[in-house]
């Protein structure tokens, strides 16, 4: 097993959960894999503070993709920590790239189901943001139950802001932006920050991702909803 002692190595230093899905075998092959590339994998609650060795905000980003917008906003706003979840392993190498690259080190990423992440590993009112941008818009009514978005899920995002806290949603796809907005006008304990039922501008700190470009160029729309937690 290689050893991890290069400074790029530690500053790059990542969670990686992955959990249900392996065997034993699978997993301590997985746990090899990981150590060589200077990684650890991580399970349980996490307390951020001990994680980055600070008190800071804490913004989860769930389905970071490729992760340039993450990264993007990892740099622009230092003052922040950043958790990012994908369960699309490239995008997760690909953040891990782009953070030692910049030499970031307020950003640790989960390669799993920000459901599992969601359940297994983050403190109930740890965090200032919870972000989501473009999710899988499942075109087909008879695919819409597989949407991100949905009461349990949003109900589960609740338990872990702070309050005050805020869920950021964004879509291209007009007929997903509605389901947002009805699943989170439903919710409890939400208030929309831009007046019932407005969608809000896209705020300064999200940077336009890369989904976002693919969708502009085919001409879409883009839907930006903005709901702090009040209870
Ligand atoms: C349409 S892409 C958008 C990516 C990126 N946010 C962007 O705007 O460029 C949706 C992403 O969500 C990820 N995803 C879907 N379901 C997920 C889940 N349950 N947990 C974590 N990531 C998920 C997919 O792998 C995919 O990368």
């Amino acid at each position: 097993m290689t050893e991890n002692t290069g400074p790029i190595h530690r500053r790059i230093k990542s969670f990686v959960l992955r959990t249900g899905r392996m065997t034993d075998g699978q997993r301590r092959a997985y746990d090899i894999n990981l150590a060589k590339l200077g990684l650890e994998r991580e399970n349980g609650m996490q307390d951020f503070a001990t994680v980055f060795g600070r008190e800071a905000p804490v913004v989860l980003e769930i389905g970071f993709g490729m992760g340039d917008s993450l990264a993007e906003m990892a740099m622009k706003n230092p003052e922040h920590d950043y958790i990012g979840v994908e369960v699309h392993t490239p995008g997760v190498g690909r953040l891990m790239y782009l953070v030692q690259e910049a030499g970031l080190n307020n950003v640790r990423t989960y390669c799993d189901d920000a459901v599992e992440v969601l359940a297994q590993c983050i403190p109930d009112n740890s965090l200032s943001r919870v972000q989501i941008y473009f999710p899988d818009p499942w075109h087909k009514t008879k695919h819409h139950k597989r949407r991100l978005i949905q009461l349990p899920f949003v109900e589960a995002l609740r338990s872990k802001l702070k309050l005050g806290g805020v869920v950021h949603l964004a879509t291209d796809w007009e007929n997903y932006a509605e389901h947002m907005m009805a699943v989170m006008s439903d919710a409890e304990g939400y208030s929309n920050m831009a007046g019932e039922q407005n969608y809000s501008p896209r705020p300064d700190y999200r940077p336009i991702t890369k989904f976002e470009k693919r969708g502009e160029r085919l001409g879409h729309g883009v839907w930006d909803l903005l709901f702090s937690k009040t209870a």
